[in-house]
């Protein structure tokens, strides 16, 4: 239940709000749903094309009924747009194509959902004078200045030459032929209106800029709830393959470096800015776990590890294979070499620190995707193929 008192970060008693949260039935949208609703006193106006993640909140006979409301809505084409921002105290954009396979071989579609489609949203908040939380991507850092220096460089051990600091750190991005990079630089744009729009016109923003957020109702499980053909991110295509009983594949090895955040704590985060606009209005924020630093290999032996643990069946003996990222993702795929979150803004501003360790966000996340897919694996695999 909704304490009746709750206090912001400098003791002052939190008033209820109207939250228009676009892109409210995703990964991060649907735990953030959860948290506002089991935990707040306000209210979402939730906007999506899809409401598959959130429909056990949306069902008419739970505590929070009166104060959840479901708009199926494509910001592309839909006049209700303008309404739907009016009538809320703060706008919470997520919606995007945020998965790397698409990157690359969607490029236009990529940077029309990134930079074009959030454009109305940066408008009718500036002219509307409301609030705006918007989600970029710690992709707009793109590869460290380290990835430059000879390989034997003492200098790459320097935390300088790789921690990526909101007010410092430059953004390095390929060239134009890796279209991966496209995501990147229409979140790099859309953050750079967002904060002239502050500049100029005083729209009160934060931008949040996740960091390998990861848990359960992650993207889609390919041939069970997603296409049979579709890439999801790491998490979800590491354990369709663990679910699978085939091995893990790693991309050109293996050897890019991230940091995984449970989405649990990433949600705790976001309440905060909600919550202390004082403190958290004009600020660019890293969301991430700096202590969850991992290959993508070691994530790929972490994982098979647990999901034995948590399925008890027995781990295979070659549990990776090597494939090119051009097999993989196709051409003009490129890759973040490394992600560490410097965690001072978020500290000094929200007193904010993520919590879980990898070994127990996995532990986790894959308990649930072994109970969800477990048992509808089976049967697909078990089923003939139609000739
Ligand atoms: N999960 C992460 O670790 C991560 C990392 C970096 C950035 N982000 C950013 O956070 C945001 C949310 O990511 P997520 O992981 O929840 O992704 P997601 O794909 O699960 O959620 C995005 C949601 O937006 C909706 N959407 C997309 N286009 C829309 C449109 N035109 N109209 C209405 N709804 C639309 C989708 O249907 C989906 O439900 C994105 O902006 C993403 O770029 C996420
Ligand atoms: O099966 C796979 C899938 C992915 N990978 C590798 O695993 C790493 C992580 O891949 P993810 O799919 O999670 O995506 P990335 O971390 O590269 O990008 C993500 O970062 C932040 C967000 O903005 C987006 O959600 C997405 O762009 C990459 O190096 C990728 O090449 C594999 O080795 N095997």
């Amino acid at each position: 239940m909704a304490s009746s008192v709750r206090l912001d970060l400098d003791g002052n008693p939190i008033k209820p709000i109207t939250i228009c949260m676009i892109g409210a039935g995703g990964f991060i949208g649907s735990h953030l749903c959860e948290k506002i609703m089991a935990e707040t006193p306000h209210k979402v106006l939730a906007l999506d094309v899809y409401n598959d993640k959130i429909k056990h909140l949306l069902e008419p006979d739970t505590p929070w009924a009166a104060r959840i409301q479901f708009h199926r809505l494509n910001i592309k084409q839909d006049s209700r747009l303008e309404g739907l921002i009016k009538m809320a105290d703060l706008t919470i954009n997520l919606a995007a194509i945020c998965t790397p396979a698409d990157y690359n071989t969607r490029p236009l579609d990529t940077i029309y959902s990134n930079f074009i489609d959030a454009l109305p949203v940066v408008k009718y908040c500036s002219e509307n004078q409301k609030r705006l939380i918007h989600f970029s991507t710690c992709e707009v850092y793109g590869k460290t200045i380290g990835s430059f220096l000879p390989k034997d460089s003492p200098l790459r051990q320097d935390p300088a030459y790789y921690v990526l600091k909101e007010d410092a750190s430059p953004c390095i991005f390929g060239s134009i032929e890796k279209q991966r990079w496209s995501y990147a630089c229409a979140k790099q744009l859309i953050e750079r209106l967002i904060y002239a729009e502050g500049a100029e016109n005083g729209l009160e923003f934060s931008i949040v800029r996740p960091f390998n957020w990861i848990g359960p109702r992650m993207d889609f499980i390919p041939g069970i709830d997603g296409p049979s053909e579709g890439v999801p991110r790491v998490l979800a295509c590491f354990s369709n393959n663990l679910l699978r009983q085939e091995p893990l594949k790693l991309v050109d090895g293996g050897q890019s470096q991230r940091t995984f955040v449970y989405i649990k704590d990433a949600i705790e985060a976001v309440l905060l800015m909600i919550e202390n606009p004082a403190r958290a209005n004009g600020h660019i924020f890293n969301v991430g776990n700096p202590n969850n630093e991992v290959t993508v290999k070691q994530l790929a032996e972490m994982m098979t590890q647990i999901y034995a643990k948590v399925s008890g069946e027995p781990a295979l003996e070659k549990p990776t294979i090597d494939v090119s990222s051009k097999e993989f993702y196709g051409v003009g795929y490129d890759d973040s070499d490394k992600r560490i979150p410097d965690m001072t803004i978020i500290n000094q501003q929200l007193g904010w620190n993520p919590k879980t360790s990898l070994w127990d966000l996995l532990e986790s996340t894959l308990t649930y995707q072994h109970r969800t897919y477990a048992e509808a694996i089976k049967k697909a695999i078990a089923k003939p193929v139609a000739s």
